[in-house]
């Protein structure tokens, strides 16, 4: 299959939307972000294009875009044919090259720049074999899912053959599955009603809008100001009503011991979970504030900068999250994504993905799927993170109804960005920018 198709070049497009002129998607740590990102397009000898990309908040993306062009080496030439065949092969060559791993491994920015390279990889083979992501996933059997993945450092807690074995059980009702998620979807919760800047009004209408879409889960912001979250969790929470779900998150504001005071004070709104307490490489104290929260019934959440496998895999292990927050533009892309959904599926804690961001809700949303129909087999107290920004870029955006994802039929990663977009957020030479420039 594909014989012949070889990489014959790799662009990159630095990528800036102002968002932070109106605090749109503001949280505590992260009071002015510029949604933003590193994309890549991939162009094969036959001409066919891929699109692929790593998420970043304005200043930055140029580092990721170097680190990227580090490892253009490593794609150019290649074969499709060989990099498919052993994925799991060649994503380890991707994060192994013996001078490049120092400035890794597998973490950082290096590891960012995998993901979009990895990513735009996915959205290449999705669209040679016709299909999107997700049904790409779902149709493959586990011994082909299971050789993309690099087992490396994770096998005292999962094996391949045991990862074969957890996918061959859940192989009998898969087709069931599949048609219900074409039928109903996938349920998502919303951030956008919560993001910092966002003015009480502001935040009040959000809720009403969000409601009357259908939405049952709000995530909200905070870890600046106790008395403001205070006044904004019961704000919302009069708003969406006690049946509702809340979420909160605080984006890596506190020390240990100081979230666990904070959500004691936030405890009688009824959280979900907290969110990203404290730093995302602590993993006894995560484990330590899941423990003193449990008795108000507020699990710990965490992930969106979780920087691998093996993280993930401690983080699981220690019983520190009650909520894996995968990323599709962190860790080394889908294959190591894979690999701790298998986790997660063996220590039997619930992923929930992260999408706060430009496009991750487009592309997140085909692992859940995948997920679903393939290794959990249930939605049961799940949800895909949803963002109502940026989606205008995407030239198949993603489909909400009544509050769900509906899985998209393109092929590919949904991950493809319009040219016009591209000539007016390219940073710094965008026409968007050039006029700011011209302005000042
Ligand atoms: C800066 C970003 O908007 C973050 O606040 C966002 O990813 C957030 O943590 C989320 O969970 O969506
Ligand atoms: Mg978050």
């Amino acid at each position: 299959m594909y014989e012949g198709v070889i990489i014959e070049k790799l662009f990159t497009k630095d990528l800036r939307f102002p968002t932070s002129l109106n605090s749109d998607g503001s949280d505590a740590m992260h009071t002015h972000p510029d949604y933003s990102c590193a994309y890549v397009i991939l162009e094969t000898n036959t001409g066919q294009k891929a699109h692929g990309m790593t998420f970043t908040l304005g200043r930055g993306t140029e580092v990721v875009i170097c680190a990227i062009k580090a490892l253009e080496n490593l794609i150019i030439g290649q074969k499709v044919q060989d990099i498919y065949n052993n994925f799991g092969d060649f994503w380890r060559k991707l994060t192994s090259d013996n001078q490049l791993r120092w400035i890794g491994p597998e973490k950082g920015v290096m590891h960012l720049a995998t993901a979009a390279i990895v990513n735009a990889l996915w959205d290449l083979w999705a669209r040679l074999e016709g299909k999107p992501v997700w049904k790409l996933l779902v149709d493959m059997s586990p011994e082909q899912l299971t050789s993309v993945i690099d087992f490396r450092y994770i096998t005292d807690v999962i094996t391949k053959d045991e990862a074969i074995k957890i996918l061959k059980e859940k192989e009998d009702n898969k087709k069931a599955r599949e048609f219900d998620l074409i039928k109903n979807g996938y349920p998502a919760y919303t951030t956008q009603v919560g993001w910092l800047g966002y003015s009480s009004e502001k935040v009040k209408s959000l809720c009403k809008k969000y409601l009357d879409q259908g939405f049952t889960a709000f995530k909200v912001k905070v870890g600046q100001n106790l008395d403001e979250d205070k006044k904004r969790c019961a704000m919302v929470r009069e708003n969406i009503g006690s049946s509702n779900v809340l979420m909160v998150d605080a984006n890596q504001v506190w020390c240990v011991d100081e979230a666990i005071d904070w959500m004691k004070s936030l405890a009688e709104y009824k959280p979900l979970w907290i969110e990203e307490p404290t730093s995302p490489d602590d993993i006894l104290g995560h484990a330590k504030i899941a423990q003193a929260l449990k008795q108000y019934g507020i699990g710990v959440a965490t992930g969106e900068m979780c920087c691998n496998r093996v993280m993930f895999k401690q983080f699981l292990q220690a019983g520190a999250l009650e909520f894996c927050q995968i990323d599709s533009a962190r860790v080394g892309g889908i294959n190591e994504i894979l690999s701790i959904y298998l986790m997660a599926e063996k220590l039997k804690v619930k992923v929930c993905p992260h999408a706060g961001g430009v496009g991750l809700c487009e592309m997140v949303q085909h692992l859940q799927f995948w997920d679903y129909v393939s290794l959990s087999g249930t939605k049961e107290g799940k949800y895909i993170e949803y963002v109502d920004q940026q989606h205008e870029h995407f030239k198949t955006p993603v489909v909400i109804k009544s509050a769900a994802y509906m899985p998209p039929t393109d092929p590919g990663y949904s991950s493809e960005m319009f040219p016009s977009t591209m000539e007016k957020y390219e940073f710094p030479k965008g026409t968007y920018w050039q006029e700011l420039a011209n302005n000042k």
